[in-house]
């Protein structure tokens, strides 16, 4: 685990966005998954613009969505596939077989969780696993205590996170479940990006990189994997020791 703290956000968003077009020029076929959130929104729109300046070719790469709350699609405003469509998918003109997000509206979610497994596990894995982290210390939708074995599943949302996730939303909305990648996609992944912004994720980024690895604080199975890099802003990383 290497842990780089950048001066604001904006040179976060620059770094992450050119680290993803350098995986992608090593490996034009990449699969991705890339959270949604408020964090990666800035890094999405420069990637953007490094593939509309042609310093990077997306057409063979393949998406995958990271987490969704069930009941809603990518047509709702609010849902997580609504904002990774709006700023990234959209703008990079993907065609249809190169996305596969949950489609958390269906009738058979376990069966949606197998599909979504398979998808990762047919292209040997994920290259790279971009995740930001909840306020709880959640990584994708897997809440504390949740074993770091799981693939994709189903969620009861921790209390925080229906709290927090108004903010994705116009109106209160209701919120009881998420459908998510398990960590087991985590640990496989060959690389992962944890990206944190902000002073107020500060005291839960500290616990999770620097306290003990448990399933209590999800974002702490960081600290066990070979190639985890965990990119942060001065706020969210000023409680962090020697970095
Ligand atoms: O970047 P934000 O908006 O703080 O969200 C952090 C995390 O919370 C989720 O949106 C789920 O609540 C994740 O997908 C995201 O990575």
């Amino acid at each position: 685990m290497t842990i780089q703290k950048f001066p604001d956000h904006a040179t976060l968003s620059q770094h992450t966005a050119e680290h993803l077009a350098a995986i992608i020029n090593q490996k034009p076929t990449a699969t991705l998954c890339l959270a949604s959130g408020d964090t990666p929104i800035e890094t999405y729109h420069r990637f953007v613009n490094l593939v509309r300046d042609g310093r990077v070719d997306v057409s063979q790469c393949t998406f995958v969505g990271l987490d969704e709350w069930v009941g809603f699609g990518p047509d709702d405003f609010g849902s997580c596939s609504f904002y990774v469509f709006r700023d990234l998918f959209n703008p990079l003109n993907l065609r249809l077989d190169q996305v596969h997000v949950f489609d958390a509206k269906a009738s058979d979610l376990p069966a949606e969780c197998a599909r979504i497994d398979a998808v990762i596990a047919e292209r040997g894995g994920l290259d790279v696993l971009l995740v930001g982290m909840g306020m709880n210390g959640h990584i994708a939708l897997n809440e504390p205590g949740t074993p770091f074995t799981l693939g994709c599943h189903v969620v009861e949302l921790a209390e925080s996170t229906k709290t927090v996730g108004q903010k994705y939303f116009e109106a209160e909305t209701t919120l009881s479940q998420g459908i998510t990648l398990g960590l087991r996609h985590l640990t496989e992944a060959k690389e992962v990006i944890l990206l944190v912004s902000g002073g107020k994720k500060a005291p839960v980024l500290q616990e999770a990189l620097q306290g003990p690895v448990t399933e209590q604080v999800p974002a702490s199975i960081m600290q066990t994997h070979p190639n985890a890099l965990i990119w942060v802003d001065e706020a969210a990383g000023s409680l962090l020791a020697t970095v």
